[in-house]
């Protein structure tokens, strides 16, 4: 039974609340559904515990309000380790001296990310030793993203043939579609099915295998490290947090940082390769604005409206996060008029806020005249909240945002992308996920002159 005042919803069934109201593959779809007949703010039954959904720009930035309304949620564990990203991070933030270590190695320099985009550039050229081969951009994008967060977690860049990164890139990629899948909705509803011989199992030696890894490496500091010296997440010193939680979220850190990226990396040049003219356009803005200079660096992006601007309708339109980290209310709230009890999930649906009639000029196309004035000035509207908003925000988004930018920039000044003529239509239905992603496609690359 619903709480009084509680969010409207659709009727419960006794154990199953409304699981079968969702198609667990997507539920996308079926969430828009109840959106239209419940309103903005409206509630599920996941098993026998009430979830809220949030949507909309209004009711978002009210429920991310800090110390208003609702004035604090906290992430929500699954149980075992398997479908909740970032737990130990989200229980320490703000108050872990782990976490303000990591706040120190996420600035990144542009030159450590430059180096990164050179070694993809140089993958990139021995796939293309002869003009126009076409190539797979899966493997690459995932290896530069996961290869800057090796540098911000371990302090070592590896070459992409390293068995340390094949390894984590692996794990990563099976942990994440064992996460994306319907298992994982079914493992947090219903806690007693965690016991049963079922796929998640899978991930869970995903995890061991990368744990494995990085107590290795984490031994390996210890042997080199200077006291009042961290050279990087590892070495951070911390009584309060153990070395089990250390090498967690450590993990944690290495797929947050690592699907999001790439996900969206790819997302951008699917669209631009079947965009040419917005491809184009790029490029004369790159060129004008990098004449006589060897390199980018993230400062350029005030000279470059319109590739902002392609940027982040590029996110926008990808949704790499579409129902943000689950959150849980930590006291009694009012919300949009309801009462919402302490201890309830809250799924902050951001593919709602990034589509929303009425907030964007196109919200249904691929434009980046979303975020370009009448002057072709870039200007972000309210409603860009790829990374959640609030106390809460994504915690890499200033690195997530200078890593497309100088990754893209780099790419797009030495390359041009073409759809190859024998690959049929562009599909641009992402597989749904925690992150979502575009169905694997071949793309043909060019040297630029
Ligand atoms: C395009 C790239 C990215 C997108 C779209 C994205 C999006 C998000 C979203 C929606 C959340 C949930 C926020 C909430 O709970 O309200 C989140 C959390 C988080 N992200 Fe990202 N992210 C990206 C890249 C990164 C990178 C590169 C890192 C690591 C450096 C990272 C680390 C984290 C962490 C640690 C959290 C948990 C933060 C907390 O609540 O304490 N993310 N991200």
């Amino acid at each position: 039974r619903r709480p009084k005042n509680f969010p409207p919803g659709p009727p419960v069934l006794p154990i199953l609340g409304n699981i079968l109201h969702l198609n667990l593959k997507n539920p996308l779809e079926d969430f828009e559904k109840l959106r239209k007949s419940y309103g903005n703010v409206y509630s599920l039954f996941l098993g026998p515990r009430p979830s809220v959904v949030i949507n909309g720009v209004k009711a978002m930035k009210e429920a991310m309000r800090p110390g208003k309304t609702v004035p604090r949620f906290t992430a929500q564990s699954g149980g075992k380790r398997f479908c909740t990203l970032c737990n130990i991070v989200l229980e320490h933030r703000r108050k872990s001296a782990v976490l303000q270590m990591f706040l120190q190695w996420k600035q990144l320099t542009d030159c450590d990310v430059l180096c990164s985009c050179t070694m993809l550039f140089c993958a990139i050229v021995s796939n293309i030793s002869f003009t126009g081969k076409t190539l797979t951009p899966q493997i690459m994008f995932h290896n530069v993203a996961s290869n800057i967060m090796c540098q911000v977690v371990f302090g070592t860049r590896y070459e992409y043939d390293d068995e340390f990164i094949t390894t984590i890139v692996q794990s990563a990629i099976e942990i994440t579609k064992a996460a994306n899948g319907p298992w994982t909705t079914l493992y947090s509803s219903f806690p007693w099915i965690r016991k049963l011989p079922l796929p998640f199992n899978k991930s869970f030696k995903a995890v061991k295998r990368c744990s494995d890894l990085v107590l290795q490496s984490l031994n390996e500091h210890k042997k080199t490290r200077v006291p009042g010296e961290p050279r990087d997440f590892l070495d951070s010193e911390d009584s309060t947090f153990s070395e089990d939680k250390l090498i967690f979220t450590a993990i944690d850190l290495m797929i947050a940082g690592t699907d999001t990226t790439s996900n969206t990396l790819l997302t951008a040049f699917l669209y631009l390769i079947n965009h040419p003219h917005i491809q184009e356009r790029c490029q004369q803005e790159i060129d004008r604005v990098l004449e006589g200079k060897d390199q980018v660096c993230f400062d350029d992006r005030h000279q470059m409206p319109y590739v902002q601007a392609v940027i982040h309708e590029v996110q926008r339109i990808a949704n790499t996060v579409p129902l943000s980290v689950f959150h849980c209310t930590t006291k009694d709230t009012e919300l949009a008029g309801y009462s919402i009890p302490k201890g309830t999930r809250i799924i902050q649906n951001l593919t709602t806020v990034l589509k929303e009639e009425g907030q964007w000029k196109y919200p249904h196309e691929f434009n980046p005249g979303n975020f370009l004035n009448d002057q072709g000035e870039f200007v972000k509207p309210d409603a860009f909240m790829p990374f959640s908003a609030g106390p809460r925000v994504c915690l890499g988004e200033g690195l997530a945002r200078m890593e497309l930018f100088l990754i893209m920039v780099t790419l797009l000044r030495k390359f041009k992308f073409i759809w190859p003529e024998d690959t049929g239509e562009p599909d641009y239905t992402p597989v749904f996920g925690i992150t979502m992603t575009p169905k694997p496609y071949p793309m043909k690359v060019q040297h630029r002159l």
